[in-house]
């Protein structure tokens, strides 16, 4: 069982738009309403490829209601911890061209109440769990030491943590060995404080990461593919993709798609990555199920191709 947590979780809402002209009155071509937050896409990924999983995550208000109906229609497990405040909503704007941009909300405020029920739900669904993803930004009222909190306390009860976070939460977090984290290529630039212009550099911002704490890094490179890094060594994986239809959601698939084959090594990886390339594929944050993947388009090689220019660096 892969259990989930998302302390932060939303409801996702994507137009698909010709273009984005500011100021103009944009005439949506298509819409979608999808549960989200990344500890949910982990979830309904995850039930997505038939494995068991738990989601846990706040829920409040009426946008709450309707991401619990949607996990609920979904059939995805979920130990909902009531809180007062609205569930945000967070808005994808996803252009003909393949561009998307994407409008997060704070989310509500977690008192302390509702701090000590998230906890209490995480402890109590741990038992028999395989892994526990802990995922996406924190709400205000969880200080930026929450996930390195958590980790500590999976790490006690025995069961390995992976961790998609950012900024000051994924630096605390490091100090308490996740077992896998992954950035994508700006959080792996915001968090080592260096540009990223070339494969070599995103693996040199792992390897930092590792010195660190992390015992192995996935990181998540958009169109230029995924690095693993792990004790063992490090690989590169890469999957073609002609028409990007939505990439929301792309790096929570690819996390899935890692856990579900083992967690661990280059057929993880090639897993990964064949998850991340069918997610673009479709609108919205969709989860790819088995029959959208194509294993066979996926290269991973331990030659890790270091001079490679990044289609998309990160300044
Ligand atoms: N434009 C693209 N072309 C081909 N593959 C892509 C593209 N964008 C994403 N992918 C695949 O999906 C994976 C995850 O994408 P990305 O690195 O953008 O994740 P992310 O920023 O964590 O996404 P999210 O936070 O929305 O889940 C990539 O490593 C790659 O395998
Ligand atoms: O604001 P956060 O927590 O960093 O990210 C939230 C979010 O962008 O992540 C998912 C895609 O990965 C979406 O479902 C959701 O809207």
């Amino acid at each position: 069982m892969i259990l989930t947590v998302t302390p932060n979780p939303s409801l996702d809402r994507t137009y698909e738009v010709p273009s984005l002209d500011r100021g103009e009155v944009v005439r949506a071509t298509g819409e979608r309403v999808d549960p989200g937050g990344k500890g949910v896409n982990v979830s309904r990924a995850v039930t997505a490829a038939g494995r068991r999983t738990v989601a846990v995550l706040p829920l409040g208000g009426a946008p709450g209601a309707l991401v619990a109906d949607l996990l609920d229609a979904q059939g995805i497990e979920v130990a909902p911890v009531p809180v007062a405040g609205a569930t945000r909503s967070n808005i994808a704007l996803a252009e003909a061209d393949g561009v998307l941009t994407k409008i997060n909300a704070p989310g509500p405020e977690l008192t302390a109440a509702e701090r000590e029920l998230l906890l209490d739900t995480v402890r109590r669904q741990s038992p028999g769990a395989d892994w526990i993803a802990c995922c996406g930004s924190l709400p205000r009222g969880l200080a930026p030491s929450w996930y390195a909190e958590l980790v500590a306390r999976v790490h006690a009860a025995g069961v390995r943590v992976a961790l998609d976070t950012s900024g000051p939460a994924l630096l605390a977090a490091l100090r308490e060995r996740p077992d896998v984290v992954k950035p994508n290529a700006g959080e792996l630039a915001e968090a080592v404080g260096r540009p990223l212009a070339t494969v070599g550099d995103a693996l040199k911002a792992a390897e930092e990461l590792r010195g660190m704490g992390a015992r192995a890094v996935l990181a998540s490179l958009g169109a230029d593919g995924q690095l693993l890094v792990d004790d063992d060594g490090a690989w590169f994986g890469t999957a073609p993709v002609d028409a990007v239809r939505s990439n929301v959601g792309a790096g929570d698939s690819s996390l899935a798609g890692f856990l579900v084959a083992g967690g661990r090594g280059p057929e993880a990886l090639a897993s990964a990555v064949a998850h991340g390339a069918a997610a673009v594929r479709l609108p919205g944050s969709v989860m790819p199920a088995p029959a959208d993947l194509d294993p066979a388009a996926v290269t991973v090689t331990a030659d890790v191709p270091a001079d490679r220019v990044l289609r998309e660096p990160v300044s």
